[in-house]
């Protein structure tokens, strides 16, 4: 059986993308903070994940996780997780009713206040301060004193978690999430799309849908509620090392600051922390996977991870490039498959696609993205293996982060509501029409392939 590693343990293991800390001393109570806070979720929830992964894995379900590349402290508030729960409410139930699918709804919520960057440092105008690498390392501002890293922010960190997954709590618990309900998630928005058209006509077929239903007797409390978990990068290790705990009634390890966690692209070093920490404890693990993966990578990687092949324990990200899904692709899942092994596959057509537009902004086109979730639908169709889910960077405001779309967003828009602190955002409209692309996707798979996806539960809404 694992056991919690000890600080010294974790800091005599290679570790990349990590802070530094200018006062030990300071690191060290924050730690001690942390390792008596209660945790933010709870072993249960975390196995209740898994299983429903290993539906996904199983072509039983499919998952959409989405949310923003960076929280930030600042954006804790009430409207923006609103918005936030909307945009994937919305999204889910579009697949779902769509494709008659059942979706596995995880946030990037509540711990995504991290990130791992290309340059340890950023340059303006031949002044230059440490990159900012997320909330709970250092600040935004382009100034001496905010890019300092401060070891108290992993503490604002737990804490903006707590408050944030609280309301997702009571949100997805309370009837906010209520099916009858479906109309009233748009309504903040403006009907300017012909997106938002086809989501108010979708609507009103699902209103009149439950309607029949519970005309016909089906007991209605099971449209009232529905499972949403919560994950982040685990990046941070001595974040993630305090916030391991040894559950009661197994005695095993679980990281408690997310449902689910994932090793990103820069830090799945076989013989690094980061592999070594999530090793040990039980959550499902989301592995990321870029375009110089090879299949060997992906198999030591699943060994390391998941040797006792747990249902629902693995679910690989790949974040390919629109350019070179198709090429990349079918080895490693085909290699994957003959192990025998069953993971989930996901598809994250964000990463791989980002680029510099010509007026100085990061960003991502639409086309891109649709074009790699294409790329993973016709290599998973192919090989005959289940296209298991995606997982995007998004947000419900209506940003102008990535070019494209329904709107025909074009370079010049960027600037107009650039928010993002990292990476750049679907708005809203994009992330619907993602959400229709992909249903559509499903949809044509069912129909080719008999039905994959087995029994419906109205819990899976
Ligand atoms: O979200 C992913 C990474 O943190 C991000 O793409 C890194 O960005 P950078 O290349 O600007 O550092
Ligand atoms: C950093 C991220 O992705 P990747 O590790 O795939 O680059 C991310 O998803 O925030």
């Amino acid at each position: 059986m694992s056991s919690i590693m000890s600080r010294e343990e974790l800091r005599a293991l290679p570790q990349v993308q990590q802070p530094s800390y200018p006062d030990p001393a300071a690191l060290e109570s924050a730690i001690d903070t942390m390792e008596k806070l209660p945790p933010l979720v709870f072993a249960g929830e975390c196995d209740d994940l898994r299983q429903k992964l290993a539906d996904v894995a199983d072509g039983r379900a499919f998952l959409l996780q989405g949310g923003d590349c960076a929280e930030s402290f600042e954006a804790v508030t009430a409207d923006n997780i609103k918005a936030k729960l909307l945009v994937q409410l919305s999204m889910a139930v579009v697949m779902t009713y769509a494709a008659q699918v059942p979706v596995v709804k995880v946030g990037r919520i509540a711990g995504q206040y991290a990130k791992p960057r290309s340059n340890g440092n950023e340059t303006r105008d031949g002044v230059t301060y440490p990159s900012y690498r997320g909330d709970a390392i250092n600040g935004f501002d382009f100034s001496e004193a905010s890019r300092v890293h401060d070891p108290q922010r992993l503490v604002r960190m737990y804490n903006a978690s707590a408050a944030t997954l609280n309301l997702v709590r009571a949100f997805v618990k309370g009837g906010f999430a209520d099916l009858r309900g479906v109309h009233t998630w748009n309504r903040d928005f403006v009907g300017n799309s012909s997106v938002e058209t086809e989501y108010e006509e979708l609507a009103s077929e699902i209103d009149r849908a439950l309607a029949f239903m519970v005309a016909c007797g089906v007991d209605d409390r099971a449209l009232s509620t529905i499972d949403f978990y919560a994950s982040h990068e685990a990046l941070l290790l001595e974040y993630e090392r305090a916030l391991t705990r040894v559950d009661s009634r197994s005695q095993k390890l679980y990281g408690v600051s997310g449902h689910m966690l994932w090793i990103g692209e820069r830090t799945r070093q076989l013989d690094g922390a980061h592999v070594e920490l999530l090793r040990r404890v039980q959550n499902p693990l989301g592995i990321k996977l870029g375009p110089t993966t090879s299949p060997a990578d992906a198999l030591a990687l699943a060994d390391r991870l998941d040797p006792d092949r747990i249902p629902g324990r693995i679910t690989f990200i790949t974040r390919m490039g629109a350019s070179k899904v198709r090429d990349v692709l079918p080895a490693i899942v085909e290699a994957v498959e003959a192990s025998g092994r069953k993971v989930a596959w996901v598809c994250d057509p964000m990463h791989g696609n980002t680029f510099e537009s010509t007026n100085g902004y990061k960003t991502r086109a639409f086309a891109d993205v649709v074009e790699e979730v294409h790329g993973f639908f016709d290599v998973h169709d192919a090989l005959g293996t289940w296209p298991g889910g995606v997982h995007v960077e998004l947000t419900g405001d209506d940003v102008t982060e990535c070019v494209g779309g329904v709107h025909q967003l074009s370079e010049e828009d960027l600037g107009s509501r650039y928010e993002t602190v990292c990476d750049p955002r679907l708005n809203r409209n994009q992330s619907l029409e993602l959400a229709f692309m992909v249903a559509a996707r499903l949809r044509a798979g069912r129909a080719r392939h008999d039905n994959p996806v087995q029994a419906f539960h109205a819990r899976d809404l």
